[in-house]
């Protein structure tokens, strides 16, 4: 296509808000009036689908649960007056917290005011909170945050090295199942660590947490300084506008309201019942074309801003948890998904865009344009020129040579990075992943596949703890096989042999003789 046929291209599928002053061009992506003409009936379903789901019904069949995460930003919505109540009350009970602590009426035992946060969570217990955080916090927040979203006890340490005074930091421990083994892990080693230091944990304390979860039992048996509700109803990958993303902004100075507004306006634009005035139906139908509804192009998400260089971490969890599914609504094996991956350009034309220009042509994808280049005044770095005037150069550059080589592509325009323009982004993707799931007949809101490892992992420290005890019972040394039959798991010998390996290299106790590399020379014993 030529140059002004694709002018023409743009224009007429160029959606605007001028609300938001928020851009969506799928010009550069290939569909064609066949294509809207097939899945015309698929979008009049989908609509339907996400009012019932607004309107309470349940839409994740398999755990039985609504999916309320659209009533946070506006409890109106919500189903019932309680239902109503409740959002508006845990919004109340955030700010209330966050001037309490801001103001030192909720304070550190040892005085003055809490200074910083540590925030101990995995998956979307994390994910949204490290997004906004970057994208948005002040750069002198009333208290910095600090995040363990691993059960990596290295990553741990380095966490906690970096934070300059424990005794005025508040730690955050979010889980919606209260349960997930990284995040108590890193919650008993914090734990740990404040007590070692003769630090009241407790008084420091404070969860985010499902009704009745083990988490809750114990901040409540212990005392913490606050436990905020995580509903049923709302998704972990999901919950960036529930009090797991809107406690750590607001205590680091980011205007909550003003994200939920905007999530509320993106989310009256794309309730809309018509394509090409649903940017979010827009989005799905790229995403569509680009895949074939079938997942076969991986989204590559290539913001032009360093403060959203997390944005396609955070969408790499609510796109592929929610669309990578096995079986669909009817039970037929699909198989569906969308890879998600990028980080931010210009940065990555020096990494992988080669290959993105030339090499295989599996992507399709996002760029996302920030007007303003900063808040300060503009600097040229030579006459006429600013360095935001190459970052733009770079992102419009790239674009052309990707659709020269008939690579796909779609581009987001934002005017800036504000809290009302994130949250207005969070709200088209998480709209955008419904009604993609209802063109393609699947649950985004559960995870099973999740459980199966977890299972796996638990299973591996069954193993270990079987393993850890048959070498204490036993006085001469073991080979693997000889301690994998006594251990009564002889089929596992591959997993017991990395077991040993592992206490081995941490000097838990085990005494290896043979080369270690060489399985088959092993032989295994447990110091007295
Ligand atoms: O908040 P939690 O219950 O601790 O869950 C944390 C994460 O756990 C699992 O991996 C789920 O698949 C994620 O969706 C969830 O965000």
């Amino acid at each position: 296509m030529d140059n002004l046929k694709l002018w023409q291209r743009y224009q007429d599928w160029l959606y605007y808000n001028e609300d938001l002053g928020f851009y969506l061009d799928i010009s550069r992506i290939t569909f064609d009036d066949a294509l809207i003409a097939e899945l015309k009936p698929k979008f009049d379903k989908a609509f339907k689908d996400i009012e019932a789901l607004e309107g309470g019904a349940i839409a994740n069949p398999d755990e039985n649960r609504m999916v309320g995460h659209y009533w946070l930003r506006d409890p109106d919505l919500a189903p019932t007056d309680e239902l109503k109540q409740d959002i508006i009350d845990t919004n109340n009970s955030v700010l209330d917290f966050t001037q309490k602590v801001h103001s030192g009426a909720v304070k550190p035992p040892s005085g003055g005011k809490f200074t910083d946060i540590l925030s101990i969570g995995i998956g979307g217990s994390a994910l949204g909170p490290q997004f906004v955080a970057q994208a948005l916090a002040p750069n002198e927040p009333p208290l910095r945050i600090h995040f363990i979203d691993n059960t990596d006890p290295a990553g741990i340490d380095k966490v906690i090295a970096g934070i300059d005074d424990l005794s005025t930091t508040l730690v955050s421990v979010i889980s919606k199942s209260g349960g997930t083994p990284e995040t108590r892990n890193g919650m008993l080693e914090v734990k740990k660590v404040y007590t070692d230091r003769n630090l009241d944990f407790a008084a420091h304390a404070f969860a985010i947490t499902g009704k009745s979860s083990k988490l809750e039992a114990i901040a409540e048996r212990e005392g913490w300084l606050a436990i905020f509700p995580m509903r049923d109803w709302v998704g972990g990958r999901t919950s960036e506008l529930s009090p797991v993303g809107l406690v750590a902004a607001a205590l680091q100075g980011i205007d909550i309201r003003a994200m939920l507004e905007g999530a509320k306006t993106m989310d009256a634009l794309t309730r809309k019942h018509s394509l090409q005035d649903n940017p979010a139906a827009l989005l799905a139908m790229a995403w569509y074309a680009a895949g074939h509804g079938r997942g076969e192009k991986d989204m590559v998400i290539l913001p032009y801003k360093d403060s959203l260089l997390l944005f396609s971490r955070y969408l790499q969890q609510l796109i592929m948890e929610s669309l990578g599914k096995e079986k669909d609504l009817d039970g037929n094996v699909v198989s569906q998904g969308i890879a998600v991956y990028g980080n931010k350009g210009s940065t990555d034309q020096h990494a992988y865009v080669q290959q993105l220009r030339e090499g295989v042509n599996n992507f399709f994808l996002t760029f996302i344009e920030v007007l303003e280049d900063r808040t300060a005044d503009f600097v040229e770095i030579e006459p006429g020129i600013t360095s935001g005037d190459y970052l733009k150069g770079f992102l419009l550059g790239t674009r052309t040579a990707l659709n020269d080589k008939q690579r796909d592509s779609i581009t987001i325009t934002i005017p800036k990075v504000n809290e009302r323009v994130v949250g207005a982004l969070i709200a088209l993707y998480e709209r955008t992943v419904s009604i993609y799931a209802s063109l393609v007949n699947i649950n985004a809101y559960h995870q099973p596949g999740v459980e199966a490892g977890k299972k796996a992992a638990a299973s591996v420290l069954d193993i270990q703890k079987q393993v850890v005890a048959t070498l204490k019972e036993t006085s001469s040394p073991l080979s693997l096989e000889e301690l994998a039959n006594k251990a009564g798991i002889g089929d596992e010998i591959e997993t017991v042999y990395k077991i040993v390996r592992h206490l081995d290299a941490n000097k838990r106790g085990i005494a290896v003789q043979g080369h270690i590399g060489e399985p088959s020379t092993i032989k295994a014993s447990w110091k007295s």
